[in-house]
């Protein structure tokens, strides 16, 4: 099951930078981590933003809650996500 999701970090300003630099550190080595196992399949800045529009292919729901859940800058984040299904013009075998 494919989903686009869009996450918004939103870091508390008075957090101090060491704490936010680990913050990120172990986010982005779960994130490649993830993307090594083809479960994240694109992770794409928004310019301008501090924010991403990622592409995730997991067998459920359940299993992308779960994994939302498990980035270390999920209580900073805010999270839209959509489901997204095969078009029928699609001539791409990989948008399934
Ligand atoms: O910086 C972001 O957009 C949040 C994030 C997701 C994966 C990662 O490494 O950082």
């Amino acid at each position: 099951m494919l989903f686009h999701v869009r996450m918004d970090v939103q870091l508390p300003p008075a957090m101090p930078a060491a704490q936010a630099d680990e913050l990120k550190k172990n986010e982005r080595e779960l994130a490649q981590s993830l993307q090594r196992s083809g479960k994240w399949r694109h992770l794409w800045r928004i310019a301008g933003q501090y924010a991403n529009v990622s592409m995730f292919d997991v067998d459920s729901v359940e299993e992308l809650h779960a994994l939302l859940m498990s980035l270390p800058l999920f209580p900073y984040m805010k999270i839209e996500v959509m489901p997204m299904c095969r078009h029928p013009s699609s001539i791409h075998e990989s948008d399934a």
